[in-house]
């Protein structure tokens, strides 16, 4: 079994969390609060620009120029098309992002982040994949069983089961898995390590966005 399958088994129980958690199916039937989406929106922006550098950043260790430069590559959809998804929401909704990281969305960041700068680049491959494949699963779960009409969320959705950001994610994965056939069996534990962290912060992200929890002392 590839390790990317062996690795997606340990997290199936994050995975049923994260589509049974209200932040999912309020957004899937369009009853989530505007107000939680548009916390989640404002601290996904700031999420979205570090996540692209630590995605550049993997790019520069990577091992061929290949998967340099599909690193980069997704390190610029994550800045510029996902991120026009944020800004339409924005203009939309009339609203704006303060640009302040709220605690979830600072630990997340800061872990790839130091996880990019300082582990090997197997197991920073390893640590952002939960943000391609979790996403993927998750927009397409949603698409599939959703019954509402006129959803306030649908680009979201549509964002996330789209063909392309699945293709994206299919290239990660198999990137993972070639890194993985090479790797030592103390760094393939650590990337699968790295993949578990990854996936909880996912779910924690949705859950705080949900609670919109802010630091105590700003
Ligand atoms: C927190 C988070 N994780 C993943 C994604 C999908 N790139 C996202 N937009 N936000």
């Amino acid at each position: 079994m590839t390790w990317s399958k062996q690795t997606w088994e340990r997290i199936i129980p994050i995975y049923e969390s994260i589509i049974a958690m209200p932040f999912i199916t309020e957004l899937m039937d369009g009853s989530l609060a505007m107000e939680k989406f548009q916390f989640y929106m404002a601290q996904d922006s700031g999420y979205l620009e570090h996540f692209g550098r630590a995605l550049a950043m993997i790019g520069a260790k990577a091992p061929n120029v290949e998967e340099a430069l599909a690193f980069i590559q997704f390190g610029q959809n994550a800045i510029l098309v996902e991120n026009a998804l944020h800004e339409s929401y924005f203009k939309d909704f009339g609203i704006s992002s303060s640009g302040k990281l709220e605690p979830t969305c600072h630990h997340y960041i800061h872990y790839l982040k130091s996880t990019a700068a300082y582990e090997s680049v197997e197991i920073a491959m390893a640590a952002v994949l939960p943000c391609f494949w979790i996403y993927r699963e998750v927009g397409n779960y949603i698409y599939q069983h959703q019954k509402a009409k006129n959803n306030p969320y649908q680009k979201w959705i549509d964002t996330y089961a789209g063909e392309e950001f699945g293709i994206a994610v299919t290239r990660a994965i198999e990137i993972c898995d070639r890194a993985a056939l090479t790797a030592t069996p103390s760094t393939q534990k650590y990337m699968t390590e790295a993949f578990i962290i990854a996936s909880r912060m996912e779910f924690e992200f949705w859950d705080s966005a949900y609670q919109i929890k802010k630091w105590k002392f700003s």
